[in-house]
């Protein structure tokens, strides 16, 4: 079996996935023909052609903020977004996932509330729980753009949806352009809701604030995403690489949305090779799937090919990445997904 269509087999564990920017160019069809069916008729035109950044793409980060627009015109309907969630969840099932923790920022539009955009969410996972295997779970994304009247909105609903629905939604997580907002505003928002019982994860140094990263890392999340500038060979610092190393955060790694949003100018030069080296736990993730043109067994098959790993290698961070699963409940389960494959395949891990 070639490394690719091992990765592609391989049951998989998603833990980093924006629902909007994971829409395929399918899925935004059939969103538009759904809205066009229900007379939404504004929604109807947008450009989907410009959603995806490819490698060679002049586009930078901040453009891709712009970008996220579009995915939003198409999921403005609670039957939309629903619509929506369950294809996608469908998709990253058809690519050998397992165990998925969606994530999503709650909208108001001109035909739900923010309550309502979760409730849609949770319908669609609900019924593609019915009739598929993969496990899905939902984080709630707080916008770094979002006033503090807005986060405590967000997280009081985050609270409330986890204390009907523990089983589905099981943390809560900051977002958006990094170069707007400070952390600092956010933390008694996102400390209430831990309080509450939920995870947190927080996407950290995708662009360099030494400053912010610190914070950010003696906050003690329980993930975070990117980790790029922590490194001084990546824009960090000593004090900065010390943190994280003895923190043992574990990352979630974006290999492609790294390098199409420019963030590290290369796949060979991207910062996983420090963490793994340094044996930190790692979680190969997608980011934005749709938008990066990639899926998850594309980043591992990507991780392999770049670093060289073999398909023990391989396995043994797709089973890693079931300890930092937020629903801990459901670990040993997914662990057994990927031990039975490799047991299968002759490959023996360590657990
Ligand atoms: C590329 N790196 C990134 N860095 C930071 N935030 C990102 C992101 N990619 C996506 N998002 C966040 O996810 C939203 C889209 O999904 P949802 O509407 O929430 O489902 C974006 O608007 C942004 O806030
Ligand atoms: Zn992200």
């Amino acid at each position: 079996m070639d490394i690719s269509t091992f990765c592609r087999e391989l049951p998989k564990i998603e833990l980093h996935a924006h629902l909007n920017g994971s829409l395929s160019m399918s899925t935004m069809m059939e969103l538009q023909r759904y809205l066009a069916d229900s007379g939404v008729r504004d929604e109807t035109n947008v450009f989907t052609d410009e959603f995806v950044l490819s490698a060679g793409d002049t586009r930078t980060m901040e453009d891709c903020f712009q970008v996220f627009g579009i995915a939003h015109a198409l999921t403005c309907t609670p039957g939309a977004l629903e619509i929506a969630t369950y294809l996608t969840l469908q998709e990253f099932e058809a690519d050998g996932c397992c165990y998925i923790e969606l994530r999503s920022t709650p909208r108001d539009t001109p035909h739900m509330t923010k309550q309502q955009y979760i409730t849609a969410i949770l319908q669609g996972i609900k019924k593609f729980s019915l009739q598929h295997t993969m496990e899905s779970r939902l984080i709630i994304s707080v916008n770094r753009n979002s006033n503090k009247e807005e986060a405590e909105e967000i997280a009081d609903l985050t609270i409330e949806f986890y204390q009907k629905q523990p089983e589905l939604v099981v943390g809560i997580e900051l977002s958006g352009n990094p170069t707007i907002g400070e952390f600092q505003m956010f933390v008694p928002t996102l400390t209430k809701a831990r309080q509450a019982g939920l995870k947190v994860t927080l996407h950290c140094g995708e662009i360099c604030n030494p400053k912010e990263i610190l914070e950010m890392i003696n906050y003690k999340p329980d993930r975070i995403g990117h980790a790029i500038c922590i490194h001084p060979k990546y824009g960090g610092t000593d004090e900065l690489w010390a943190a994280l190393c003895k923190s043992s955060i574990p990352v979630e790694v974006c290999l492609t949305s790294n390098v199409n949003t420019k963030s590290v100018p290369s796949y060979d030069s991207h910062h996983f090779k420090l963490l793994y080296d340094a044996n930190l736990p790692v979680a190969i993730s997608t980011d934005d799937k749709g938008v990066f043109a990639t899926s998850l067994s594309q980043e591992y098959t990507l991780c392999a090919e770049t670093f060289n790993l073999d398909k023990a290698q391989i396995a043994q961070l797709a089973l890693s990445t079931c300890k930092y699963v937020f629903d801990t409940s459901i670990r040993e389960k997914i662990q057994e997904n990927v031990i039975e494959f490799t047991n299968k395949n002759g490959i023996k891990l360590f657990v």
